[in-house]
């Protein structure tokens, strides 16, 4: 078997391509405007620089306008808190996004909070993750990592009712919800990470095998089930500074029926959706119904 390979770029257009249309309406209602995403970076970290310049394109390609804000890497939490309250009462801002990790100065969690749950199109707020966890739709965002890999599914015809997932990882902003996602799409969800003995005996009886462990290539074709689909969060550097997954590509694509790849897989995704959220935000502020 050579696994379909999910192609998450071309996956992440559509997703764009919609959001420009929503964008356009939105502007054209009387008192509309563009959905507005003010992305805040604290530092120069080489990898975060990537990211944000990319969410900056995809807002210009989905007619969501961008503003970014670039502070440096000895910002103090207040003053960084001090801009978030700006913000906050900004009303052409729906979206506030901060890049993270944060410097070790500023306590990534004080941020997130201050941000107003309204404007939390990352999803890492505590109301957004407690509406997640009661499945109130209509309020708080959904993670864009595992709500990214939940299109993915379904971009190849998976529906999760009834099937075994296997998450491996279990951080606050990508295994945890990713799992919750899962559930309430009817699967039979385990949540596996690094102090889980024989990794392989559980990830061999997942149908859906999701990977966010952060550890180079450890998903072997050996840990997966024949027909399974699996879907690579990973993003690291291997030994010779070489993009890769979680996933071991070649051996996994032999054994499963469909692979999302890293680069190309997850990450654009995830730019896509915080795209889809922003938009969601702005048809909330103007008092227009969720479409996307
Ligand atoms: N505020 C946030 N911070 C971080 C998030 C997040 O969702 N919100 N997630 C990650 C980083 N991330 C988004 O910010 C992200 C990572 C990777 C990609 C991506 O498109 N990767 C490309 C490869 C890029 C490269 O060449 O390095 C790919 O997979 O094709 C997008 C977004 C942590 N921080």
């Amino acid at each position: 078997m050579t696994a379909q390979i999910i192609d998450g770029k071309a996956l992440a257009r559509e997703i764009e391509a919609r959001a420009r249309k929503r964008s356009e309406e939105l502007a054209q209602l009387p008192g509309g405007r563009r959905p507005g995403l003010a992305v805040v970076l604290v530092g120069e970290d080489p990898a975060s620089c990537v990211y944000v310049r990319n969410k900056t394109r995809a807002c210009e390609r989905a007619g969501v306008s961008s503003r970014e804000y670039r502070l440096p890497a000895d910002t103090n939490q207040e003053a960084l808190l001090k801009l978030i309250g700006e913000l906050n009462a900004d009303p052409t801002v729906d979206g506030i996004l901060v890049q993270l990790p944060l410097p070790g100065q500023i306590r990534a969690s004080a941020v997130i909070e201050a941000i107003d749950p309204g404007k939390d199109v990352d999803g890492f707020h505590m109301l957004s993750a407690g509406a997640l966890l009661v499945g109130r739709r209509d309020e708080g965002f959904r993670p864009c990592t595992p709500a990214g890999v939940m299109k993915m599914l379904e971009s190849v015809g998976v529906n999760p009712e009834g099937l075994e997932a296997v998450v491996v990882g279990r951080s606050n902003i990508v295994g945890k919800p990713q799992a919750l996602m899962l559930l309430e799409d009817h699967a039979t969800v385990t949540v596996a990470h690094s102090r889980t003995p024989n990794l392989a005996e559980i990830t061999r009886r997942a149908d859906i095998l999701v990977a966010a462990a952060g550890r180079a290539r450890m998903i072997t074709g050996d840990m997966v089930k024949p027909g399974a689909v699996v879907i690579d969060v990973g993003m690291n550097r291997d030994e010779e500074g070489k993009l890769c997954g979680d996933v071991d590509e070649k051996s996994v694509s032999e054994v499963a029926r469909a692979l999302s790849p890293v680069p190309g897989g997850v990450g654009p995704m995830t730019i896509a959706m915080l795209i889809s959220n922003t938009v969601l935000a702005a048809e909330r502020h103007l008092g227009q119904g969720d479409t996307l």
